[in-house]
């Protein structure tokens, strides 16, 4: 099987259209790939491109150079240049994201919130919500609120819905922006088991985790983003 994600001679500049429309270099020529069943950590110090990586990765960000190669059902996606439609497909069956955040909905329940992404791919609503059911059973949210909307709940609440959601598909790569920033350290600990069973699941995992022992705990290799940092060249 191809590997599920390949990044190769990447660029990303942002282009200030209010300041003269000065080009702010972010990263140069980022080369890297993640197997199945491996997690892949980017690190180095804080504003140096780990979340522009991830968001370029998911589509959000665009490229100035560079491919993103997907393997997406059978076939190679490259992400830097797909139209939207391709990058939605890709989104709906390959490739998840967990953000830090949650962006709520307003008046749907926070089950729903979690099943959302199986009721997109047409499965059945009553095993969908049974399945996410499960994983906030899993993340200890209190039972209480699973048929309430996110909104007014905690930050730690509202990550562990935003974590649960972005499980519960079999999607075969997995973006993870600071997950457990606002967790307690047993649900943290819920957290590295929940990407061990991905990986022994084959599923190619790339994160951003600020916590160390998070971090030691669930990374197969560090990638240090300083290596492709123009100030790094500059220097
Ligand atoms: N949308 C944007 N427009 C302009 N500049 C941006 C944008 N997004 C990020 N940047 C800049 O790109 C650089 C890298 O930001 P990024 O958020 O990727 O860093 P990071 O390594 O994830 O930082 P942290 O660890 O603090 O979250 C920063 O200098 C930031 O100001």
């Amino acid at each position: 099987m191809a590997t599920p994600l390949v990044v190769s001679e990447v660029f990303k500049s942002f282009t200030m259209h209010l300041r003269d429309g000065i080009k702010l270099p972010v990263i140069n020529d980022v080369n890297f790939s993640v197997a199945g069943g491996e997690c892949v950590v980017l690190g180095g110090p804080s504003g140096i491109g780990k979340s522009s990586i991830l968001k370029m990765l998911y589509g959000n960000y665009a490229v100035d150079a560079g491919q993103i190669l997907v393997n997406h059902q059978d076939r190679i996606v490259d992400i830097a240049r797909a139209d939207p439609r391709t990058i939605i497909d890709v989104r709906r069956h390959t490739m998840g994201y967990v953000s830090q955040f949650l962006r709520t909905v307003p008046r749907v329940p926070a089950v729903d919130v979690v099943a959302e992404p199986l009721f997109a791919r047409g499965v059945d609503a009553a095993e969908a919500r049974e399945k996410a059911s499960d994983l906030l059973a899993k993340l200890n949210l209190p039972r209480e609120l699973w048929s309430l909307p996110p909104a007014t709940f905690s930050g730690g609440e509202q990550q562990r819905v935003n974590i649960a959601r972005g499980f519960i598909t079999s999607h075969r790569i997995l973006l993870l922006d600071e997950p457990t920033a606002s967790l307690d350290a047993v649900n943290r600990r819920v957290v590295v088991e929940m990407i061990a069973a991905k990986k022994s699941d084959g599923v190619a995992l790339l994160g951003i985790f600020h916590d160390e022992e998070v971090r030691e705990a669930v990374a197969d290799r560090i990638l240090d983003v300083l290596e492709f940092s123009p100030r790094k060249a500059a220097a």
